[in-house]
């Protein structure tokens, strides 16, 4: 008998682990999660970091006006501080920037875009002022550069291809300003930086991807235990547990709001004898299709099939008549039927069947008194014959 891809291990979580993510992207639905879940939070962290930049920033630019001031420059050397204000201004509206879209929630892609051009201007204005200290010859601290090269890799929102291609960005500057340095000198420690900068840029980028995969590989054994902790591993099916708690809320939002709630129980008949004929590895794979059967009776959001006993699995319909779950009931057990999965020690028929017991939630009714009440027409099918569905209004009536 044909198995079902339904079993734990195959969920998707634990089919990216498997298949691995060495580019660090998932299949576009998980990627998809990926980000939202990493967006969490995702505003508060940019914010903060964006304000530590900004004070970090105006304390080293008010260092650097003492420091220029206290320089002795002519008129020729002053004309370079022009750029260097004007590349001090760009970090800085590229900083309010940010802070500004955190702030206001902006979409994450401008949130992005935004953290980007505020990464190229830091980098190549700090590039640049370290480029313009030296010609001038005014004492400076180059680790600056490093640490500002470190400052691209932090997780902050955008990806990690980006932190690269800002950091090349960053290579290349300093790179142009070492070619086109009037001084040999100049050019000469300008390269020796750019060299260092891409070593830097190496050992950063190897720890973010590091980084950035665990927390992916984290990601994706959550999703797993998360999944695996509400579905029976056996079906796929929403597992017992998870069915009480929604059919708490369920049965809550229905009688708040006046619509109908059917629950159908679905018992596979002389289950035992088929699993002593036919072993129960044969046994797993007649629940799976029976799963599916029941998989496909559903269609609406608040809709479940659960997997509550061994064999028994229930049926929960949001908004569903009467006499549309009645007729769902019936489909339930056809659907088993057309199935036609052979079983020879079956007192009911040569192949599988089931039996289904079907109840409509009542004002006053609490979880138990509605289970209990499809639970006592499954016993009815079960008693009047079995491969039937036994509905309590039928009963009624
Ligand atoms: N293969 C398999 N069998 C299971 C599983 N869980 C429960 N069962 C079996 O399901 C059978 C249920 O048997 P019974 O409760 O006697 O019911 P039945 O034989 O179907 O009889 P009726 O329900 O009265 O028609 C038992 O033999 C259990 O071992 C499972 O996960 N896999």
């Amino acid at each position: 008998m044909q198995q079902l891809p339904l079993l734990a291990s195959s969920t998707q979580y634990a089919q990216q682990l498997r298949q691995g993510f060495r580019w660090l992207r998932f299949g576009p639905a998980l990627e998809a999660e990926y980000r939202a879940y990493c967006s969490d939070n995702e505003y508060r962290r940019v914010l903060w970091f964006a304000a530590i930049c900004l004070v970090l920033w105006a304390g080293y630019w008010l260092f650097d006006l003492w420091r220029i001031d206290a320089a002795l420059l002519d008129a020729r050397q002053r004309a370079l501080l022009v750029p260097l204000r004007a590349v001090r201004a760009a970090g800085t509206a590229a900083n309010l920037l940010v802070l500004g879209c955190a702030l206001w929630r902006c979409p994450m892609r401008v949130l992005r875009a935004t953290l980007t051009v505020m990464g190229v201007t830091f980098s190549c204005g700090a590039a640049f002022a370290v480029y313009v200290y030296k010609l001038l010859g005014v004492p400076h601290e180059t680790t600056v550069l490093v640490v500002v090269m470190l400052g691209l890799f932090l997780p902050f929102a955008i990806s990690l291809w980006a932190q690269l291609l800002v950091a090349l960005l960053y290579l290349a500057c300093v790179a142009a300003l070492a070619w086109t340095a009037p001084l040999p000198e100049v050019a000469a420690q300008m390269w020796r930086l750019d060299v260092e900068l891409a070593l830097s840029a190496l050992l950063f980028g190897l720890a973010a991807y590091w980084r950035e995969y665990q927390r992916r590989e984290q990601f994706l054994h959550r999703g797993d235990a998360h999944w695996l902790a509400m579905r029976d591993a056996l079906t796929g099916l929403y597992n017992r547990r998870m069915f009480n708690h929604h059919i708490q809320q369920v049965m809550a939002q229905a009688q708040r709001e006046g619509q109908p709630l059917a629950l159908l129980l679905m018992d596979v008949d002389c289950f035992k004898s088929y699993n002593d004929s036919q072993g129960h590895l044969q046994g797993d794979a007649v629940l799976q299709q029976v799963a599916q059967v029941a998989l496909a009776c559903i269609g609406r959001p608040l809709d479940i099939a659960a997997r509550v006993g061994g064999e028994e699995f229930a049926v929960l319909l949001y908004g569903s008549s009467a006499d549309h779950a009645r007729a769902l009931g019936q489909s339930l057990v056809a659907g088993v039927r057309q199935r036609a999965l052979p079983h020879g020690a079956s007192t009911v028929a040569p192949v599988v069947t089931v039996s289904v017991g079907g109840a409509m939630l009542r004002p006053d009714d609490r979880a138990q008194t509605l289970y209990a009440r499809a639970d006592q027409m499954l016993y009815e099918a079960k008693n009047s014959g079995r491969d039937r569905c036994s509905w309590e209004e039928a009963l009624q009536a």
